[in-house]
């Protein structure tokens, strides 16, 4: 095996070689320019050109390889006998026809570096992982599959601050070397970053599950579900590239500010084609209202999945004349009991309404051409349009075209007249239901002001209207939080695609968030979907665990959650809970002494104190790029190294899932968590 030295100059090879096919990939592009053809493949070709060159150009400075497999020499090795791996985010190779350099860590060959263990090496007698700083390649550390022993070089003092990471560092209870824990214990700044030097072996499982596999993870904060699931995005991009390229990738989160913080991680990984969206933006309806607490849980409930469909469908009448129409000197007719039959038969076969009404018109236009051909009448296309049109008029008096907008505002201006006589039937709404939904005053459409929850009213509206259509691969995090009525504009997006669930039962905040993932997999359209628990938690230390496994126990009894625990890896961090009479002035002691130690810092408290708790901080000069205020209502998802929560009984008042929205909060801190109290805290946390 190469020393440090000579790893040193493979980085600078391999460097090279990236270069090489930098320049490669740009020179493409000006050949492509001038490349003869039609209009549309030389711009195809073009934008292809130009984003692999854009990729590689990105990929250009971070470190070429972060790991190798070096495989046994004898049988048990297979086809890789004897065999060297290099791994990298990229594939880098300097000759064509000659093994790669690097090989990308999505490879079928990698899984061995995520996966082996001294029980079962997978045919590897040696794994290397590298140490670097910046572009600087500083330590390795070699790991004998054989006989499960550690060896390590290089490596700077500062990276070595105990003694675990200065042997190279094992920690012997779970084979986990220095480096590796170096890296998870490295302090955040910024947006999330990849994690594929260091995927684990339970995480790798989730990544490279087949596309085919819809997959529900429960994981508990901190576990990695985000990283998985974004991974996971970049692993099957790799494994079913055109099919994926072609029907498209849609990741899913809660807010902007989640999705400001996991934005790097996929270009990071050379992919970029990848829709990150909430579903808010993704039903794109404009939303300038917002409804009552009471008419939200309605508007999200399950049942009006029917209760819309029985409305759309309310708008289909019973013939009440035959159809005549006038062709020349003929006059050709679908009598009334005909017609009737007709609009019978489309509604039976149960497809959207838009279909269902073209299919009444075609089969309409059948039956006058039958007259017709009996006539000798020549029935070309022509003459079919113009049978449609003339047949339109008494099709639109017996099933008029809908708009979704139209169908939902005539609804809620007067839901008692729509759900007349439903209300105590099987899945009606009740007549306190129906008055928390109601409008005011009566709309039109085009007047309408829409709430969020009526997008995705609307949004159900128009599928039952007309399907649209649905993404190869659909991701969903937080999915805990999301209504039935949500669930259902997700699953009809990923029907005839696959669904990586990603959540946390415990964290669910909003007032419909889901007790069971049998129930929420159910609404998502993947009722059979397998749903695997990740416990190991990544991001907070074990005294910070302890307090929220504490909570956690609360939660499972007052909420009838059944959540794993979870085990922190972490063996670093510090936990500091203070009575306080002065709360901003203790804050800004705490951030003062945080913004001493590196890394990011989050003061997270109820919404109605950020404000005041900003102009605080900020007249003592403390909010800068290291410190930000975060409102309890958007800390989820999020990470801070150092994490001070003022008043935690504040944040439990200020909403019906306070405790749960607790939980999230204490959940956020990666190495220190400073809790400043002046009124008596919360159960759970005494
Ligand atoms: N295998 C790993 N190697 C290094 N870091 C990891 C690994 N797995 C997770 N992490 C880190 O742990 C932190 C938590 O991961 P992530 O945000 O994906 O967890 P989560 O389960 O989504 O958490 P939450 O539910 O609390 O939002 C992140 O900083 C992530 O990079």
């Amino acid at each position: 095996m190469r020393g440090l030295e000579e790893e040193r100059r493979y980085a600078d090879r391999c460097r090279d070689a990236l270069r090489a096919m930098i320049a490669g990939a740009r020179q493409n592009v000006v050949v492509g320019e001038d490349t003869w053809g039609d209009r549309y493949t030389a711009e195809r070709l073009g934008y292809h050109l130009k984003s692999l060159a854009r990729e590689l150009a990105d990929e250009g400075d971070g470190p070429p390889f972060f790991g190798l497999v070096g495989y046994r020499d004898d049988e048990q090795a297979q086809e890789h006998r004897g065999q060297l791996y290099y791994l990298g985010r990229r594939h880098i190779s300097d000759a064509i026809g000659r093994p790669p350099l690097v090989i990308d860590w999505r490879a079928p060959v990698a899984t061995t570096f995520y996966r082996a263990t001294a029980e079962d090496p997978q045919g590897i007698a040696v794994r290397r992982r590298f140490g670097w700083s910046g572009e600087k390649l500083t330590s390795l550390e070699d790991e004998s599959l054989a006989g499960a022993e550690h060896t390590a070089e290089g490596g700077n003092e500062q990276e070595r601050t105990d003694g675990s990471r200065s042997t190279g560092g094992v920690d012997g209870a779970r084979g986990i070397g220095g480096i590796l824990r170096a890296e998870i214990e490295r302090p955040r700044v910024g947006p999330m970053r990849d994690i594929v030097a260091t995927i684990q072996p339970e995480q790798d499982e989730l990544v490279r599950a087949e596309l085919a596999e819809s997959i529900c993870v429960q994981g508990a904060p901190g576990t990695g579900k985000t990283a998985v699931g974004l991974h996971r995005a970049a692993y099957l991009l790799y494994a079913y590239r055109s099919r994926l390229q072609r029907s498209g990738v849609l990741v899913l989160g809660p807010n902007q500010a989640f999705l400001q913080y996991i934005s790097a991680v996929l270009p990071t990984l050379g992919e970029v084609d990848v829709e990150q969206t909430t579903i808010d933006q993704l039903l794109a309806v404009g939303i300038d209202a917002t409804d009552l607490p009471e008419a939200a849980a309605v508007k999200h409930d399950a049942r009006m999945a029917e209760v819309l469909r029985r409305v759309l469908y309310r708008r289909i009448g019973t013939p009440t004349e035959a159809v005549v129409v006038p062709d020349g000197s003929y006059r050709w007719r679908v009598n009334q009991y005909e017609f009737e039959q007709l609009v019978d038969e489309a509604r039976a076969e149960a497809t959207a309404y838009g279909v269902g009404r073209e299919r009444v018109v075609s089969r309409l236009v059948a039956a006058l051409q039958r007259q017709a051909e009996t006539r000798g009448q020549n029935c070309n296309r022509v003459w079919q349009r113009r049978m449609a049109r003339a047949v339109s008029p008494a099709v639109e008096a017996v099933w008029p075209v809908a708009k979704a907008a139209e169908v939902l505002a005539e609804f809620l201006s007067d839901p008692f007249r729509s759900e007349a006589g439903e209300s105590n039937r099987d899945g009606g709404l009740s007549s306190e239901e129906l008055a928390a939904i109601a409008w005011k005053r009566p709309r039109k459409a085009k007047s309408a002001r829409w709430t969020a929850a009526d997008a995705v009213l609307l949004d159900e509206l128009a599928a039952l209207i007309a399907r649209g259509p649905g993404y190869g691969l659909v991701i969903v995090d937080e999915a805990q939080d999301l209504s039935p009525m949500q669930c259902r504009a997700i699953a009809r997006r990923s029907e005839h695609g696959s669904l990586t669930v990603l959540g946390d039962l415990a964290q669910g905040t909003t007032a419909w968030a889901a007790r069971s993932w049998a129930e929420q997999l159910t609404h998502l359209g993947k009722p059979d979907a397998e749903v695997v628990a990740l416990t190991t938690g990544y991001r907070v230390p074990a005294a910070v665990v302890a307090m929220a496994n504490r909570l956690l126990e609360v939660l499972a009894v007052e909420q009838a959650i059944d959540v794993p625990a979870t085990r922190s890896f972490r063996s670093d961090g510090r936990l500091v809970v203070q009575r306080v009479d002065d709360l901003a002035g203790s804050c800004v002691d705490a951030a003062r002494a945080a913004l001493k130690e590196e890394g990011s810092i989050g003061v997270i408290a109820a919404d109605h104190a950020v404000a005041g708790l900003t102009d605080v901080l900020r007249a003592e000069d403390l909010v800068a790029d290291r410190l930000t205020v975060v409102p309890a209502s958007l800390a989820k998802g999020l990470e801070y190294d150092h994490v001070i929560v003022v008043e935690p009984a504040d944040v439990v008042e200020a909403e019906p899932r306070g405790m749960n929205r607790l939980y999230v909060v204490l959940t956020r801190a990666v190495s220190r968590l400073d809790v400043l109290h002046h009124r008596p805290l919360p159960i759970g946390l005494t």
